[in-house]
């Protein structure tokens, strides 16, 4: 069956996809597999589907921001995916998790308003606990920089506006940083019975002033991509044994 957005058809779909923002990152990751092919590039979803170490998997991206995240989510899964894992960037919260450090988010503050639009107040963002674990366990084998885990924010703003995001009590509550799609996908996974995880690059901090100081194009941020995706790839196939 076509899927109508990211046109893919579900036969090529199979039950690992790893997702990020950028259809660049999308062409990078699958840079990394055999037997690649681009199944489409569609909007801002570009598919690439291959084999790492023998474990099949599509690659997706899904742009900026939950609304449009949550498309490529539930098309992949309706395609038959059943293990979802996004390779990301983020803002840090903590001077001791600087630009090029790696995260694993173990579960998501839903700052967001996608998902409140698709379950009640209160119901939780979490990473599956085997998803969450392969990828931290994989980020430390990497052996290079700081790794952490722990909990993540949603947003869907990341230039400021007039009102203020409450950033320091998000970091007083302990969480260890920001990015933009990470509760859509958990909350999807969950209500569709999937699985899924989120290995994130920080990129900077996010309580700075982004509009002067923000730059995700640097060497220390580029080798934490490569790194996290790495990390991601093996965690994929530590999943599929
Ligand atoms: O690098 P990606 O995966 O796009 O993730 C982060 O970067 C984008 C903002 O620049 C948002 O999508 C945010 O979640
Ligand atoms: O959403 C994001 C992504 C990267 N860095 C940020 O500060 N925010």
């Amino acid at each position: 069956m076509l899927m109508p957005i990211l046109q893919v058809n579900s036969e090529d779909i199979p039950e690992y996809a790893v997702v990020c923002g950028d259809p660049k990152r999308a062409e990078v990751i699958s840079g990394k597999l055999d037997d690649v092919r681009e199944l489409a590039f569609s909007r801002e979803y570009r598919t690439f589907v291959g084999t790492y170490q023998g474990v099949k998997l599509a690659v997706t991206s899904h742009g900026v921001g939950s609304p449009g995240a949550a498309v490529c989510f539930e098309e992949l899964i309706r395609a038959g995916a059943k293990t979802l894992i996004r390779v990301g960037t983020a803002g840090s919260y903590h001077a001791d998790i600087p630009a090029g450090s790696l995260v694993v988010s173990t579960a998501a503050v839903r700052t967001d308003g996608l998902t409140r639009q698709l379950v009640p107040d209160g119901f939780p963002a979490v990473a599956d606990s085997e998803v969450a674990e392969a990828l931290y366990e994989s980020a430390l084998s990497i052996g290079e920089g700081v790794v952490r885990k722990g909990i993540t924010v949603t947003l869907d703003v990341f230039f400021n506006g007039v009102e203020k995001v409450p950033h320091q009590k998000y970091k007083a509550a302990g969480a260890l940083g920001v990015e933009m799609e990470i509760a859509a996908l958990y909350v999807v996974a969950a209500i569709r019975g999937v699985r899924a995880g989120a290995i994130v690059a920080m990129d900077g901090f996010a309580d700075a002033d982004l509009a002067a100081e923000y730059d995700p194009n640097t060497n220390v941020v580029a080798d934490a991509v490569e790194r996290e995706i790495n990390a991601a790839l093996q965690a994929v196939v530590k999943l599929a044994k």
